[in-house]
């Protein structure tokens, strides 16, 4: 959701490019409380996975706006600068250390080749204050304030995401919330990526295709470069993979791998990846910026109890009683190493809300 002003600097997507199928929310109707909206929401993420979320005109949403904008002007001045200084403040995915600059190549792509994207991720405990300060560049320190504004505005909008889901799910309203507090230590992120454009001759994927490990995703770019695994295909067929087209003052939302653990396979999580931009936008050098809601770290990844959630032992399966915190580290040690055999996950129907017999 970044604004007009900042689309209009850069070329257009392309308008003959065929794109994801992918619906647009607006965050004002999110709010008014209406039902039939909230199905189609929830219906959404439990068939897709995916969808647009336009904000303007509320307050929440107007903030949001001018806060990405300073995302993105922080994530260039950090990108920027010389490679000694990145090198002090490098991620460590050895010793389990995911925050800081992850310089390009250090990850691989399904096909073993290194990854073409640069990461600079924040932990969001750091910025609200529940651990003590991590050290960044001067890029950084200067704007903790809009990073934490940043976080409080996009996590209450993505709260107001999760009553819907709540309700969908025959769950008390504020559970699915209440497993990702902000005010709780989690692995959750923000998480700033810069993909250079590609040289014309050799242009391929640049960041692995994965499902996102957490609860849900709130992820802003200029330029396209997303693409998403059309549910149902297999990912070796390249057909099958649409671009997102980013628009204006729109977030991109996505249900990720927690949520499909809690919901017991109802939500979906689909699966991703960045390839190079479509047409002239493919000379620009690509931001994005991911707000990757995980779950506080001793919540377990078993499923919730709901009439509408059917129980593991109902489908056969022992769960195993893993928290956030042990099953990320895992995931995340698979993903460095190109090896997370991700599949899109969920999406399977619900029961009605009361069984008849
Ligand atoms: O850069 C993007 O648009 C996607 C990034 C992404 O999928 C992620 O960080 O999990
Ligand atoms: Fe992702």
């Amino acid at each position: 959701m970044v604004s007009q002003r900042l689309f209009d600097a850069l070329p257009p997507f392309p308008k003959d490019v065929s794109t994801a199928d992918v619906p647009k929310f607006s965050l004002s109707r999110l709010f008014s409380g209406d039902s039939v909206y909230a199905h189609e929401v929830f219906e959404t993420c439990r068939t897709t996975g995916f969808f647009l979320l336009e904000m303007g005109g509320e307050e929440i949403g107007d903030n949001m706006i001018s806060e990405v904008d300073a995302m993105f002007d922080m994530s260039n001045n950090v990108f920027d600068l010389e490679i000694e200084e990145k090198t002090r403040y490098a991620q460590d995915a050895s010793k389990g250390k995911f925050t800081g600059w992850k310089d390009i190549g250090i990850m691989k792509t399904d096909t073993g080749a290194p990854d073409r994207c640069e990461f600079y991720a924040l932990a969001q405990d750091d910025i609200i204050g529940n651990m003590s300060s991590l050290p960044h560049p001067d890029a950084i320190e200067s704007h903790r304030s809009t990073i934490e504004c940043f976080l409080r505005h996009a996590h209450s909008i993505l709260t107001q995401i999760l009553s819907i889901l709540d309700a969908g799910l025959g769950l008390q309203r504020g559970t699915l919330a209440s497993l990702v507090s902000q005010e709780r230590s989690s692995g959750t992120l923000v998480r700033m990526i810069r993909y250079p454009p590609q040289p014309l001759s050799n242009r391929r994927t640049s960041l692995l295709r994965h499902t996102d490990l957490g609860a849900i995703t709130f992820l802003c770019s200029i330029v396209g470069g997303l693409q998403i695994l059309t549910p149902g295909s297999d990912p070796t067929d390249e057909a099958a993979w649409r671009y997102i087209r980013p628009a204006p003052n729109c977030a991109i939302i996505n249900i990720g791998d927690a949520l499909v653990e809690w919901s017991g396979g109802i939500l979906r999580s689909n699966m991703h990846r960045v390839t190079y931009a479509p047409g002239a936008q493919a000379d620009s050098p690509r931001h994005s910026i991911a707000y990757l809601v995980r779950g506080n770290k001793s919540v377990s990844m078993k499923r919730l109890q709901s009439e509408r959630i059917p129980s593991a032992a109902e489908d056969g399966e022992v769960e195993m009683d893993v928290s956030c915190e042990e099953w990320e580290l895992n995931k995340n040690k698979a993903l460095t190493a190109g090896a997370d055999c991700a599949r899109s996950r969920g999406g399977r129907d619900l029961v009605p809300a009361v069984k008849c017999s």
